[in-house]
């Protein structure tokens, strides 16, 4: 354990106090570049969406095949327009963000720093590394003590040779099924987490047994389950019944794809993206099941149509339009206080 962050929360500009971290989102990119990924297999009726400009006339288009359209898929470029976003979350009683981009997706502690500055939300920066797919050689490479070192490393000295620190491990990358690589950033996260006593967040695989797989890895290799996330459950667990079964396992349960509508979901095809309201439906279900103090929330903006600038939602929907979608539904504010304000404190906060 780091004796200095004990009791603390880490963010870019240093160690705060809890109690400081105010409505939290837990789950988001400013400065990310997912195009690493590769994109889907779009139809062919489309036109190149590669050659177009991002305007009106095209937005029918890059909201329906985001993934499909090279410029969507980098914030690179964007800092002004997120710096004004991230005044604009402030402005509206938001107050802090874990900022989820791992090597492999073009992680940026000096930018995350910078937003930091010029707004002051509280910025939580994540170590370790993204899918297998987008990791380059020498992490394939590297032993699993070489990896611990490096989280360690990143959280307790600095990351990429900075003095700015991360203040939580992920998001971790995994696929489905989950590679040989990926497994071994799993063990090597949960030693980390042993060592730090730090908070854990997890991509899981695109398949309803992934998220149950990666807890039986980090479970077996020591992590604290109790202090990890499990992401994206949004387009990975559609039935309440499974939900239940998973929620079972101890982790916080994270829907952190607030704000998309569209249900046509470009990377599985044969899933529905559910929408805002199905999204809040299973939710109750959880908390009603007495899963208050297991639940946080966020939108994962990694492109630019989800930015305001480009007509997208924002960093600011769920607390513009998701929380009284919330209360009008039989969720009580006590219920949101704790996903946004309660639960990721107690998540952020070293052990
Ligand atoms: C880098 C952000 C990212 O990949 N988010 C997950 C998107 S999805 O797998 O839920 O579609």
């Amino acid at each position: 354990m780091a004796a200095d962050l004990k009791g603390k929360v880490q963010t870019v500009l240093g160690c705060i106090d809890p109690s400081q971290l105010g409505r939290t989102l837990t789950h988001e990119h400013l400065w990310c570049d997912t195009t690493p990924l590769g994109m889907p297999t779009c139809p062919s009726f489309l036109p190149n969406l590669k050659s177009l400009p991002f305007n009106m006339q095209n937005l029918g288009f890059i909201r329906q095949f985001p993934y499909s359209y090279t410029p969507n898929l980098t914030l690179h470029g964007e800092e002004q327009h997120v710096i004004e976003e991230l005044k604009f979350f402030k402005q509206h009683g938001g107050s802090s963000m874990v900022e989820c981009t791992t090597l492999g997706i073009s992680n940026n502690v000096g930018m995350l720093k910078t937003m930091a500055e010029k707004t002051g939300v509280n910025i939580i920066a994540g170590a370790g590394y993204y899918v297998d797919s987008s990791l380059p050689p020498e992490v394939h490479g590297a032993t699993q003590e070489q990896l611990v070192s490096t989280m360690v490393q990143d959280i307790t000295q600095g990351a990429a040779g900075t003095s700015i620190r991360c203040g939580v491990i992920g998001e971790i990358g995994t696929s489905w099924p989950i590679t040989a690589t990926e497994k071994k950033v799993l063990q090597a996260t949960a030693a980390a987490q042993t060592q730090l006593g730090c908070p854990v967040i997890i991509h899981p695989g695109r398949n309803k047994e992934a998220p149950a797989e990666v807890i039986r890895i980090l479970a077996e290799a020591g992590g604290d389950i109790s202090r990890t996330v499990m992401s994206h459950l949004d387009r990975t667990i559609y039935d309440k019944g499974e939900l239940s079964e998973f929620a079972k396992l101890g982790s916080y349960l994270e829907w952190d794809l607030f704000g998309i509508e569209v249900s046509y979901y470009e990377q599985v095809t044969n899933l529905d993206m559910p929408s805002d309201a199905q999204r809040i439906q299973m939710i109750k279900h959880v908390l009603d099941n007495g899963y208050e103090d297991r639940v946080v929330i966020a939108h994962d903006v990694h492109t630019k149509h989800r930015l305001m600038h480009y007509g997208g939602h924002g960093y600011s929907h769920i607390l513009l339009n998701v929380v009284p979608m919330m209360l009008a539904r039989g969720i009580s504010q006590d219920q949101v206080d704790k996903m946004l304000i309660h639960n990721p404190r107690n998540w952020l906060t070293f052990k």
